[in-house]
């Protein structure tokens, strides 16, 4: 499978604080990958990264197979990372045609695009009578205009109201389909949800997941314990691969499971090493108690 990027331990620090640390993954062409954090959590300075605008502190990254350089390969990316910027007294079509000029492509794909993002009816309106959705949706037909390989978005449907949300994912589906490659960065675990195939989820610069949507989902629960010795508890669920992350909560130890088990095989496997159980309780949290979980600030 061809790669478009790929990211390997990159950091970025302003000062002291670590904003993106030792991050990697990679982005194979076809696939709709989302970077999903709170607010703060990096993503858009991953994207900066990426895109030649921010300084990385460590690490690299490296497009289409390192095949060519940054500055060749951004010419195959398609990016909005803030504000659409267009003149308000031109229409669309003429802020498309002063965007063909300047990335020197030709005016050809003007119609398709606009009509792809549904806009052809209204080519000939002033930018400045454009609604915030009208305004997103005309910066996606920009950024296509050269049919990039990729289409890079940060948080595509900030601001929107939900028809305009709609929009933004039906138009985002319908460019996936056509074979382009795209990377959004969103705090919105549904949007990712109902758009992308891939995930990398980040608090505080750190990948927490990384992988498919639907591995995801398939979460195999985790188990609230208490016994009387909680420290050799601990140590037992530590030492054993079964088990993700383990962390006390107020009188309990909470279990994140890696792989299936219940909670009679959980029981019989602490017995065997001499700890009795005095609670064990096994719960499946919902994917947004999960994403929830995992991006608590603490
Ligand atoms: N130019 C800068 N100087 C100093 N700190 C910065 C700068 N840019 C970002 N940061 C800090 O780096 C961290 C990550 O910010 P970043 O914007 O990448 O996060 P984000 O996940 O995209 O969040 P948001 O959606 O709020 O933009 C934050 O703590 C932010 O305050």
């Amino acid at each position: 499978m061809e790669n478009i990027l790929t990211i390997n331990n990159l950091t970025k620090k302003y000062g002291a604080l670590t904003a993106v640390n030792n991050l990697s993954f990679s982005i194979e062409k076809g696939n709709v990958y989302g970077i999903l954090g709170p607010n703060g959590s990096g993503k858009s300075t991953t994207l900066g990264i990426v895109l030649n605008v921010v300084n990385k502190t460590s690490g690299d990254f490296k497009w289409f197979d390192g095949n060519i350089d940054t500055h060749n390969a951004l010419k195959k990316v398609g990016a909005i990372i803030e504000h659409p910027n267009f003149y308000p007294y031109m229409t669309a079509v003429q802020n498309l045609q002063l965007v063909c000029k300047i990335k020197e492509v030709s005016e050809e794909k003007i119609t398709e695009k606009l009509k792809l993002v549904g806009l052809l009816d209204r080519k000939d309106s002033k930018f400045s009578a454009f609604s915030l959705g009208m305004k997103q949706r005309l910066a996606i037909a920009s950024a296509l205009l050269n049919d990039p390989e990729i289409l890079i978005l940060d948080e595509p449907t900030n601001g929107l109201d939900p028809q305009g949300i709609h929009q933004i994912r039906e138009i985002i589906r319908t460019i996936a389909s056509q074979g382009t490659t795209i990377l959004l960065a969103s705090h919105l675990l549904d949007e990712v949800e109902k758009v992308c195939t891939h995930v990398v989820i980040l608090r505080k610069g750190v990948s927490l997941y990384s992988g498919s949507v639907d591995g995801m989902n398939a979460s195999h629960g985790f188990l609230t314990m208490q016994s009387n010795n909680m420290e050799l508890l601990q140590t037992a669920l530590e030492g054993n691969p079964a088990f993700g992350i383990v962390k006390r909560e107020g009188e309990f130890l909470i279990a994140y499971l890696n792989a299936p088990m219940d909670a009679s095989e959980v029981n019989k496997l602490l017995f065997e090493k001499g700890i009795s159980l005095s609670h064990l309780v096994k719960r499946k949290e919902s994917l947004e108690e999960q994403f929830l979980e995992l991006t608590k600030q603490n």
